[in-house]
């Protein structure tokens, strides 16, 4: 979704990448979340690793578009059983959503077909940022 800090976390991502030369690279698509560039998400997520969806944990107005349009991405056939992580991101602002809260909205106990996956997360603050990558290390292909 739009500014949930899609880049944001793929800077804070990469910066600790390069700090422990022992990880191996992993390959990211940060793509764009404006409402235009929604239709091709699909097509970058064929054949990929795992999905990770960014949302801004802080704003509740965004919460049932991120549902519908996560809804309709894992209903391609192609993906799948496709691995799902969540990120709750800033987790710093004040009146953040929770992960609880985060699974309900979302509705992600409903998606029976793959691994989900949910982390409250800021990639502002570095927070849960080790598990994230942990997470991306052990779905990446090898
Ligand atoms: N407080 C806070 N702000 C954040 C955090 N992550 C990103 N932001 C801010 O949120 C805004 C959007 O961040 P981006 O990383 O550009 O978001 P995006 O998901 O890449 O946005 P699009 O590419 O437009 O879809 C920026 O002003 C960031 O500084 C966070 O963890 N906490
Ligand atoms: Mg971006």
């Amino acid at each position: 979704m739009q500014n949930a800090g899609k880049t944001s976390l793929v800077n804070v991502l990469t910066d600790n990448r390069f700090s422990e030369s022992m990880i191996p690279t992993l390959k990211v698509w940060d793509l764009a979340g404006q409402p235009r560039f929604r239709s091709i998400w699909e097509r970058y997520c064929v054949g990929v690793s795992a999905i990770v969806w960014v949302l801004d944990s802080a704003d509740r107005d965004t919460f049932p578009t991120a549902r519908a349009e996560l809804h309709a991405l894992l209903d391609k056939p192609e993906l799948r059983a496709i691995p799902l992580l969540v990120l709750a991101n800033k987790n710093d602002l004040d009146d953040h959503a929770t992960v609880d809260e985060v699974i309900k909205a979302l509705a992600l106990s409903t998606i029976t077909n793959r691994e989900v996956s949910c982390y409250s997360i800021s990639a502002k603050s570095s927070r849960n940022i080790d598990i994230t990558l942990a997470w991306l290390m052990k779905r990446a292909a090898h």
